[in-house]
């Protein structure tokens, strides 16, 4: 999966482009302010149909401007190809275009274009909120199980009803009953997913982080949000009272979580920033790897601000790793310097400079 081109219009302060990047290496390089985020934004905004610094879409679309389009023609491993669009227009309306069919879910856009993101938003993987690394995690766990999305739309909304009834303190007993039993089925399933996928990731994460830096003693664990010694209907059971006080199930696959230690401490409280980077860089780029050998595909990665964070050794380092990858891979800079050595010669690599919202093609 790589986009053979993509057109942009009236998306903050890019002037109106066609390009064709390479199927590997793009490097956007240009000054602070001349739109190199806005464009890795673009594709997120296809893949995604969302923003990963703007919520809402509104600040994308341009000043003075009705809409922001983009579009992109995707070509796919078998040969075929498929054209994608999204376009947002001031009073809100989202448009979502598959090879010209109006689409609904977004969860099709997201198998059509897989995106990874590596920007400064990524340190929230280590330093934010479980949700973030849930988010993570979730992402390749519905990739490679298709299974995945449904079981989730079950669970939540045997949660929903569960919550519900919590707060109205006042429980239909039997009719409970079956939304607990659905909403454990559901649990368990997703639990069995999320373990697999982190039991598959865990060694290609390390694999891949030995690459990159050495950390040793850095540990991957999966924690899936209630005892693991005991049966979710138990601990629903257990802790009916304090749910009924704090209006919420406070256990259950809503409160899992990724742990990255080290020595026993949370990887975050000890790692340099640097070193933050390159374990952030081996997780995504390790899903990459997991969504390869399900031959489901391949992503497409956007890394903002590559060389920031990281000395020359570890720039490289992490250039050869998304090189040796054999993914789409745009990558921002200031300075083109600093990107510019170490690749194969075989590589397909496109140079563009970006400068006031002009991008042209230098290489
Ligand atoms: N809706 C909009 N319409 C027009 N211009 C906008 C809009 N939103 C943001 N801008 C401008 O577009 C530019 C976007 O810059 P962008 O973040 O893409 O820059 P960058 O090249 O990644 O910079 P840096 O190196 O500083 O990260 C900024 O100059 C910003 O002021």
């Amino acid at each position: 999966m790589a986009i053979r081109q993509i057109q942009l219009t009236a998306l903050r302060n890019l002037s109106a482009v066609t390009l064709s990047p390479s199927p590997q290496i793009n490097i956007l390089f240009g000054a602070n302010g001349s739109g190199k985020t806005s464009l890795l934004e673009a594709i997120h905004l296809l893949g995604m149909a969302r923003s990963f610094r703007a919520q809402p879409l509104q600040s994308l679309i341009q000043h003075g401007q009705p809409r922001c389009t983009a579009f992109a023609e995707l070509a796919e491993a078998d040969g075929g190809f498929k054209k994608i669009g999204v376009s947002r227009d001031r009073q809100g309306e989202l448009l979502v275009r598959i090879n010209g069919e109006h689409v609904r879910s977004l969860a099709q856009l997201a198998q059509e274009l897989p995106l990874q993101v590596i920007n400064p938003n990524s340190f929230r993987l280590l330093e934010g909120a479980p949700k973030q690394r849930r988010q993570f995690m979730d992402w390749g766990v519905f990739h490679v199980e298709q299974q995945f999305l449904p079981t989730w739309q079950r669970l939540q909304r045997a949660l929903r009803q569960r919550n519900s009834w919590l707060r109205r303190a006042k429980m239909d007993a039997p009719f409970q009953l079956v939304w607990d039993k659905e909403l454990c089925l559901a649990s368990e399933a997703i639990d069995n997913y999320r373990r697999a996928y982190i039991g598959a990731l865990k060694p290609v994460f390390e694999q891949t982080l030995a690459q990159l830096i050495e950390l040793d003693g850095l540990v991957l664990s999966y924690s899936r949000g209630w005892d693991k010694e005991r049966s979710l209907s138990d601990v629903l059971a257990a802790s009916l009272v304090r749910d009924q006080q704090l209006g919420s199930t406070q256990a259950g696959p809503q409160r899992a979580d990724l742990r990255l230690r080290l020595a026993s401490n949370n990887a975050a409280d000890i790692l340099s920033r640097g070193q933050q980077k390159l374990v952030i860089c081996a997780l995504h780029i390790a899903q990459g790897y997991l969504l390869a050998q399900t031959g489901r595909g391949s992503c497409v990665y956007l890394v903002d601000d590559l060389p920031s964070e990281l000395d020359q050794k570890h720039r490289q380092a992490l250039c050869r790793l998304l090189e040796g990858l054999g993914c789409q891979v745009f990558i921002t800079c200031v300075e083109p310097q600093a990107l510019q050595d170490g690749w194969r010669a075989d590589t397909p690599i496109a140079l563009f400079h970006v400068e006031q919202g002009q991008i042209k093609v230098v290489g």
